[in-house]
């Protein structure tokens, strides 16, 4: 069995890497850390895993983590990095949910996170855990920067494109939609039910966080600039996340041509749907499992290819892909734990 620590249980992120992990066959929950709610049993907490998790919550200075065969990191940025040194030294794996190591320029993630890097002699080794595109490299890491929830979506949509150079890299468009989930459990006035309900708007537009991170990985594989315009909403679901992904065309190519490039591209993958051409991926048909669909587009006329792209983006945005990624570091087959069909309605 795989011993398990969580920093940070309380959280979304966490609690949905408890759903997942209490179930997961090769794993074994070990020490779930929160500063707030210390010695509280985690289920008093969560009664969903009643009968489930029989541990407590721990504060993270009463708790040995290095007892761990893994530790995940379910916090705000910041503090993976200070404890994942520590961590990699006594041999314990870490998996990072939040972007300390998702960016290799530590100058970058200083401008976009505002605080500073105090392990930047980690950037280097971090894994970035996108396993559709990173698999060989996640199987033999010992640190992983997962990726961002956003990020997750434009990647899978763009690359196939993008590594076919069939599309002008410069002038990518995102228009994504978040549910209030991805923005966590804590208190804040945006998310509150009266300001999140029956209300829908964009944010970010002159700069999110997820760009510099979504073009630094899209720009592996094209040699062309890359040039991303990303603009994220707040939609009032509580789960679920739809890309709407544009790229133009620098090749006259059929639909039945880009169709086969996408389901080539992705038919040995347990996690991503290509969906009939024209489809209309729901984020219902997501929710509550690890499975990523999307739907390529044609609009009548135009030279543009229309990706939409659809997951839950607190499993494959966050915890399902975290656990992903540690089954390829603990040479588990990759869907362990993993095979949950989507909650309806
Ligand atoms: N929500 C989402 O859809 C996604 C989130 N992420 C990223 O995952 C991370 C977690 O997100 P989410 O679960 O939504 O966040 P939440 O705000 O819901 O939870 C944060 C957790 O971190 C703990 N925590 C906060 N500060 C510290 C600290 N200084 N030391 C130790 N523990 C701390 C909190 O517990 P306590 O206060 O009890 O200690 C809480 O359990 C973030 O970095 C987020 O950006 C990534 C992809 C998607
Ligand atoms: C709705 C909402 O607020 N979403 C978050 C994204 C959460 C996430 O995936 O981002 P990080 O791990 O990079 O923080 C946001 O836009 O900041």
């Amino acid at each position: 069995m795989i011993k398990v620590g969580i920093v940070g249980g309380t959280g979304y992120t966490g609690v949905e890497l408890l759903r997942l992990l209490s179930a997961h066959p090769d794993a074994q929950l070990t020490a779930i850390t929160s500063r707030k709610e210390d010695g509280l049993p985690v289920a008093d907490m969560f009664p969903s895993l009643r009968g489930h998790v029989d541990l407590a919550f721990s504060a993270p200075d009463k708790i040995d983590l290095a007892q761990c065969d893994v530790v995940f990191f379910a916090t705000p940025h910041g503090v993976a990095m200070a404890q994942a040194p520590a961590l990699l030294a006594a041999g314990v794996k870490v998996i990072d949910l939040a972007a300390d190591f998702r960016l290799k320029d530590q100058a970058t993630f200083e401008k976009w996170y505002k605080i500073p890097h105090t392990a930047p002699e980690l950037l280097e080794q971090a894994v970035y855990g996108l396993p559709e595109l990173n698999r060989e490299a996640i199987k033999s890491a010992k640190l992983i920067a997962n990726p961002g929830c956003y990020p997750t979506t434009m990647q899978l949509g763009f690359y196939p494109l993008l590594k076919a150079g069939l599309v002008d890299a410069s002038s990518l468009i995102a228009d994504a939609k978040s549910g209030v989930s991805g923005a966590g459990r804590k208190a804040e006035i945006g998310t509150l039910f009266s300001e999140s309900s029956d209300n829908f708007k964009a944010y970010g537009v002159a700069g999110h966080r997820h760009t510099p991170e979504t073009s630094a990985q899209l720009q592996r594989y094209t040699d062309d600039k890359v040039g991303l315009v990303f603009t994220p909403h707040l939609v009032p679901m509580i789960r679920g996340m739809h890309a709407t992904l544009y790229a133009r065309l620098t090749t006259d190519i059929s639909n039945e041509a880009l169709q086969a490039l996408f389901e080539q591209q992705y038919q040995d993958e347990p996690f991503v749907d290509v969906m009939p051409f024209g489809s209309h991926p729901e984020t219902r048909s997501t929710r509550g499992s690890n499975m990523l669909r999307l739907a390529l587009h044609r609009p009548d006329g135009s030279d543009m290819v229309v990706i939409l792209v659809v997951q839950d983006n607190l499993v494959k945005g966050a915890a399902g892909q975290a656990v992903q990624c540690m089954n390829l570091m603990f040479g588990l087959p990759e869907s362990t734990g993993l095979k949950h069909i989507a909650l309806l309605p």
